[in-house]
């Protein structure tokens, strides 16, 4: 700033000195990330693919489903234990009434397959610490319900049969468990946690050794700072458990590095597999994404997990949740969106209706959403590009028609369009018009009046070689 100063006083001028920021300091950290860059094993390639996933959230909670002594709880329905009217003893002997006679898991499974999903995450613990699975380490399981049986396992099955892949949910935060602390202050408090810790330890190895067809564990409830100040224990056991369960897919959210940062370590690099940060929120530009994998989880209400009585507010319709399918795969991520079951075990109508209208258009366009990733093209107001890992087919997914009718599309450089069909019928054909340097006008040959959204195939190559279409770039 003086040098600019005295420059300008004598009249001179100071171009900006290019400042090149000193190189970023590394810290030597033992927790932090364990890899760099995105993991390219087979595994890992089979997530990524996934595109659509179902979340399941269905435990104690469903049963007084946001409401308690007839006052509703305006919270999510599975944080109503939290509630200043609700007794935790109170709560927890709702175990005595868990007994969903209903339950059926073939029939979930074959609603989440007619929907079109690819793998389910089912909470197998939340915060309430009650397990759908007769865990040898606490009696605050559906073991000791008038239910009685295992819930966890015949999903599994009923799911994998229908080839979904199951990620169990498992929350760190155990609000049940008499050794769960939030913080870690005093020497009581350190011989409890210890415990807890353990006891943490058990029922996740139960887990994987129980249900060794899961893919992954979906981890929740760990952001207390007396998790997070155990950035050995969890790194620890995270590595024991992918040695016991080799392929085994973690996301960011289950430990923090000895700083106490989650998600991504003080480097900035990501930990775990995947970014789980993308909680009822999704990007919007690639470059939020930091070239990770990641999953939006998404609520058709507002914010509810559990099964709620009454939905407040805005229920999302079957054309936004695709919207957002699409726009979470053109960016590189799988969309995963939640059903909260009744107590009874049956699935409410405004889910099963929305799974049948999400269904319905995956019948015609899975091809778009499977294997599908970022696509390189400039983003247009009318929908999302994706490129196919299997077929390697761009497909236009068309939400917004301009009034124009027609559909812009600027290619990656040297990119030419060869053809333009429709998914929904290759009949629906389409022109593509170079109107400029890698940019295109794609023109229906008939008047499009779709009532839902739909799919348009390119099939692309190399523009032929100096073929610049005379298009000189301005000189400015
Ligand atoms: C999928 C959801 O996950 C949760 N929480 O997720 C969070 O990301 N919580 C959060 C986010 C930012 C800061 C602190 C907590 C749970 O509390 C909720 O009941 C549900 O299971």
């Amino acid at each position: 700033i003086i040098i600019t100063e005295c420059c300008s006083l004598l009249g001179g001028s100071v171009y900006a000195q290019e400042v090149t920021s000193p190189e970023k300091k590394i810290i030597q950290l033992q927790h932090g990330a364990h890899r760099l860059g995105r993991r390219n094993d087979a595994d890992m390639a089979r997530w990524r693919a996934y595109g659509l996933g179902q979340f399941i959230h269905w435990g104690l909670y469903s049963i007084p489903a946001g409401e308690w002594n007839g006052k509703m709880y305006n919270g999510a329905a599975e944080w109503i234990r939290t509630w200043k009217e609700v007794s935790p003893q109170a709560y927890d002997s709702l175990i005595y009434r868990f007994n969903p006679t209903k339950f059926n898991p073939d029939s979930w499974a074959a609603v989440a397959k007619q929907m079109g999903v690819k793998y389910v995450t089912i909470t197998t613990k939340h915060h309430d610490g009650f397990c759908l699975w007769p865990s040898k380490f606490t009696d605050f399981t559906v073991a000791n319900s008038p239910y009685k049986k295992d819930i966890i396992g015949p999903l599994v099955k009923a799911y994998d049969k229908q080839g979904i892949d199951v990620i169990l949910y498992f929350s760190v935060m155990d609000w049940h468990n008499p050794d769960w602390r939030y913080d870690i202050k005093t020497r009581d408090d350190s011989i409890a946690f210890n415990r807890f810790k353990q006891f943490t330890r058990n029922q996740l190895l139960e887990l994987l050794t129980q249900y060794p067809s899961a893919k992954g564990l979906w981890f929740d409830g760990t952001w207390d700072k007396s998790w997070v100040k155990q950035a050995a224990f969890a790194d620890s056991l995270e590595t024991e458990m992918r040695k016991l369960h080799p392929g085994l897919i973690i996301g960011s959210r289950f430990r923090a590095d000895e700083y106490g940062k989650r998600h991504f370590d003080s480097n900035g690099n990501l930990m775990g597999d995947y970014e789980q940060g993308w909680e009822r929120k999704i990007p919007e530009k690639i470059t939020d994404v930091h070239g990770n994998d990641w999953d939006c989880v998404m609520t058709i209400p507002e914010n509810q997990w559990g099964y709620a009585k009454t939905w407040q507010g805005h229920i999302k319709t079957a054309d936004e949740l695709l919207e957002m399918l699409a726009k979470c795969v053109s960016l590189d991520g799988n969309f995963v969106l939640n059903f909260g079951p009744k107590p009874d075990g049956t699935l409410r109508a405004e889910e099963l209706s929305l799974a049948k209208a999400i269904g319905d258009w995956m019948t015609v366009n899975k091809e778009a959403i499977y294997n599908g990733e970022y696509a390189g093209f400039i983003k247009q107001d009318w929908g999302y590009f994706i490129k196919s890992t299997a077929s390697n087919k761009i497909y236009m997914l068309v939400f917004n028609i301009p009034v124009s009718g027609v559909l812009r599309v600027a290619t990656p450089s040297h990119m030419a369009i060869r053809k333009a069909y429709g998914l929904d019928n290759a009949a629906s054909n389409y022109t593509s018009e170079e109107i400029g340097s890698s940019t295109y006008f794609i023109h229906p040959n008939q008047q499009i009046t779709p009532k839902k959204p739909f799919v348009i195939v390119l099939e692309t190559g190399e523009e032929a070689k100096g073929q610049t279409g005379g298009y000189e770039k301005a000189k400015t």
